[in-house]
């Protein structure tokens, strides 16, 4: 990881600052400032189209903000390039599962530390020479990193073959073979059944503290959320409409009438 920074908990890990994306007349995300503390799980939630996945495209620089500014350990990002953000220590996983569907399990992840130790990725991919050592000590990191999220059995199964909500469990084992310090989840109990949302939200707590991370999530189910997160930012069309805790953010009239009370 490049030029990590040793924050303390607490400190401000990510700050928004009024943050704009337009899409010609569309503002996507508007005029949004908030901060990200150190070691928080920070939910991000809001009705369809609200803007959060572009919020999680700015922070990852896949979309280039129309205005404002956004901090990451006190350092601008707005100008680096997607894999100069993740080498930076920030991984994600998607809304729409992006794993590599004909590669297996184990291979998915020693493909995200190839990238992480900035080796050349084919190398590893097709098992080709050199450094067996360093090829060895990936192995046995990912092998390690299916047993936490509990794919251990599954090393060897080719990615598309898993059902959903290991699939899911997958592409977060891969965004921490990267070794990140925040970690962006965007929906990650979609598609799961309650035992699983139950199990996952033990986990998010689990690799929050065993990996000293900071974890944003994304989720629409929204007792998952409010049981799991330290703070809650509410986004509808684009605005900022509430900040806080999750009680407060609960009995929020505006959020109510915006999110909660929809369904
Ligand atoms: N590349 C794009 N070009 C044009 N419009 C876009 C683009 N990306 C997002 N939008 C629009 O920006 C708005 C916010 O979209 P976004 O996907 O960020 O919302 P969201 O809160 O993540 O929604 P959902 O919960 O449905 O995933 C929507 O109106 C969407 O259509």
């Amino acid at each position: 990881m490049d030029e990590e920074v040793d924050l303390k908990n607490n400190d401000p890990i990510l700050e928004a600052q009024q943050l704009t994306r337009r899409f010609g007349g569309l503002v996507a995300v508007n005029n949004v400032s908030f901060t990200v503390n150190k070691n928080e799980i920070f939910g991000l939630i809001g009705p369809n189209g609200a803007g959060k996945t572009t919020l999680f495209n700015l922070i990852t620089g896949l979309v280039q903000p129309s205005g404002g500014k956004l901090l990451y350990c006190s350092k601008e990002i707005i100008k680096l390039r997607p894999h100069q953000i993740a080498s930076q220590g920030i991984a994600r996983t998607f809304q729409n599962i992006r794993l590599f569907g004909e590669l297996t399990a184990i291979e998915n992840i020693i493909v995200a530390r190839h990238i992480h130790i900035n080796s050349n990725v084919f190398t590893g991919v097709l098992g080709l020479p050199p450094a067996p050592k360093e090829e060895q000590n990936n192995k046995q990191k990912a092998l390690e990193l299916l047993n936490l999220v509990g794919l251990s059995n599954r090393a060897t199964e080719k990615a598309h073959n898993l059902p959903y909500g290991d699939q899911r469990r997958l592409e977060i084992a891969r965004a921490l073979a990267l070794e990140p310090q925040l970690l962006l989840l965007d929906e990650p109990a979609a598609g799961m059944n309650p035992n699983e949302k139950q199990n996952l939200s033990k986990f998010i707590r689990q690799i929050t503290t065993d990996f000293d991370l900071t974890t944003i999530l994304i989720e629409h189910h929204v007792p998952l959320v409010m049981g799991l997160c330290d703070r809650i930012a509410v986004l509808d069309f684009g605005q900022l409409i509430a900040l806080g805790q999750p009680e407060k953010v609960r009995s929020d009239p505006a959020v109510i009438a915006a999110y909660l009370g929809v369904g």
